[in-house]
C-alpha cells in the first residue's frame, strides 16, 4: 500500500526533474462562453517559466486548439464531426500559438511549435526526426509547445487524445517527469462531480486503481476522454519508467514543487529503450498471434523468444518485419514484437517444433529482442 517514503519519492521526481513534460487540457484554458482565456493561459505560464527560471526544461502539451477555434467560427457547442473539429482547430491553433507566443514573450522564453499525427511516432524514421527536432529546440533554449495536428490527422492516423500524445512525447524526449493538468483537481475514486467521491493522492502500481471508475466525458464538453484518457495515458508513461503527477490546472506551480497535490504515480516499470517503447507503445501493430499458455509464460515471464511451437492461431495481413500483438488464451494482448515470418508462411508452421519444421524455418517467430511484454 502506499507508504510515505513512496508518496515522497513520486512528488520529489516531479518536482526535481531536469526535463519535464507538462500537458493542459482544453477545460483548462478556455471560458465557458468560448475562446481562450488568457488569465488561466498566463497563469500556466508563469509556472513554466519560473520553473526554466530555475534552470529546468519543460516541453509543453497544450490541447484547446478545436476548443479555441469555435467562438471565433461563430460555433457554440463542440462539433461531432471531423470536418469541423478540423475547421475548429485550424482557427484555433493559430489563436492558441499566438497566445502562448505573447505569453511566454512576457520572460523572454521563445515558442516553437510542434504539431504531431500519430504517424509522426508510428514511423520510426519519424519518430527519430521528431527526436531530433525536440532536441536541438531544447538544445537552443526554445519552450517546445506540442499539439496534435488536427486539420490533417484523419481518424485513423489520430492519436485521439492529448493525454495519450502527451505520454508519448515524454518518452520521445526522455523526460524525468510528465505532469498531467486538468480542470479537475485530482483523481478520484469515481465520477467527482457524483456525491463521496474520494481523492486518490498516490498511484505505486496497478492494484492502487482497481476500484477507480474513471469516466470517459468530462464536465466540461470540450475535452477529449475524461479520466480515462488520462488514466491510461499515466499508467503507460509510469509503466516505461516515467512519474506522473496528475492535478489542477490552477494547482501548476504547487504541483511542480512536491507539493501534496493532485495524484502521484510511481514509476512502475524500468525505462525502456526508444525502440523497444516505440515497439510497445507506439507503433501499429497489423496482426496478432495467439499463443498457448506456455508460450505466454515463456515471452512475458520468462523473455524468451516466441517459437512456433507455442501459436496457436494468425490474424492479419503482415509481412515479416511488421509489428503484431501477441495474444495470451483469454484474449488479452500480452506482448507486442517484430514477427520473422510474413502471415501466408506462419500457419503451415505454428504448433510444431523447431526441430520438426524445415532448416530454413528454424528460426524465432518473434526473436526476444524485438519483443515486449505489456504488463502494466
Ligand atoms: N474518477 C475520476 N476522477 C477525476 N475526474 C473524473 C473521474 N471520472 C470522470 N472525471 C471527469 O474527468 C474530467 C477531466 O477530463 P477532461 O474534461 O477530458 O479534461 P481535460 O480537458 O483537462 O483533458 C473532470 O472534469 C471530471 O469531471
Ligand atoms: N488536439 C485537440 C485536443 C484533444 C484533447 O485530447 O483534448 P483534452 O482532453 O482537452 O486534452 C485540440 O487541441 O483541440
Amino acid at each position: 500500500m502506499t507508504g510515505s517514503v513512496v508518496l515522497s519519492q513520486a512528488r520529489q521526481a516531479v518536482a526535481a526533474a531536469g526535463r519535464v513534460v507538462v500537458k493542459v487540457g482544453s477545460s483548462s484554458l478556455t471560458t465557458a462562453e468560448g475562446g481562450l482565456d488568457r488569465s488561466r493561459l498566463d497563469a500556466l505560464v508563469d509556472a513554466v517559466a519560473a520553473r526554466r527560471a530555475a534552470g529546468g526544461q519543460v516541453v509543453l502539451v497544450s490541447s484547446g486548439a478545436i476548443a479555441a477555434g469555435l467562438a471565433p467560427l461563430g460555433i457554440t457547442r463542440r462539433p461531432r464531426d471531423l470536418a469541423t473539429q478540423q475547421a475548429a482547430a485550424s482557427v484555433g491553433q493559430l489563436a492558441l500559438a499566438h497566445a502562448y507566443a505573447n505569453s511566454f514573450g512576457r520572460y523572454d522564453l521563445t515558442v516553437g511549435q510542434v504539431l504531431l499525427t500519430a504517424e509522426d511516432v508510428v514511423r520510426r524514421a519519424h519518430y527519430r526526426n521528431a527526436q531530433r527536432t525536440f532536441s536541438r529546440l531544447l538544445a537552443l533554449g526554445a519552450v517546445p509547445v506540442v499539439n496534435e495536428n488536427d486539420t490533417v490527422a484523419t481518424a485513423e492516423i489520430k492519436f485521439g487524445d492529448n493525454d495519450r500524445l502527451a505520454a508519448l512525447v515524454a518518452h520521445l524526449v526522455g523526460a524525468d517527469a510528465l505532469l498531467l493538468l486538468s480542470d479537475v483537481d485530482s483523481l478520484y475514486d469515481g465520477d467527482p462531480r457524483l456525491p463521496g467521491a474520494q481523492r486518490v493522492p498516490e498511484v505505486t502500481g496497478p492494484s492502487d486503481v482497481d476500484g477507480v471508475r474513471a469516466g470517459s466525458v468530462g464536465a466540461s464538453g470540450l475535452g477529449t476522454g475524461g479520466m480515462a484518457s488520462k488514466l491510461a495515458a499515466a499508467r503507460l508513461a509510469a509503466s516505461a519508467g516515467i512519474p506522473v503527477l496528475l492535478a489542477g490546472a490552477a494547482d501548476a506551480t504547487r504541483a511542480l514543487s512536491a507539493a501534496d497535490v493532485g495524484t502521484a504515480f510511481t514509476a512502475t516499470g524500468t525505462r525502456l529503450s526508444a525502440r523497444r517503447f516505440w515497439l510497445g507503445h507506439a507503433s501499429a501493430a497489423t496482426g496478432r498471434l495467439f499463443l498457448d499458455a506456455g508460450a505466454v509464460a515463456a515471452v512475458v515471464t520468462r523473455r524468451r523468444s516466441l517459437l512456433a511451437a507455442g501459436v496457436t492461431a494468425v490474424e492479419g495481413a503482415f509481412e515479416a518485419g511488421d509489428v503484431v500483438e501477441l495474444v495470451d488464451p483469454d484474449g488479452a494482448v500480452v506482448a507486442r514484437g517484430v514477427v520473422a515470418f510474413d502471415a501466408t508462411e506462419l500457419p503451415a508452421l505454428i504448433g510444431h517444433s523447431s526441430g520438426e519444421l524445415p532448416p530454413e524455418q528454424r528460426r524465432e517467430v518473434v526473436h526476444a529482442d524485438d519483443l515486449v511484454p505489456l504488463t502494466a
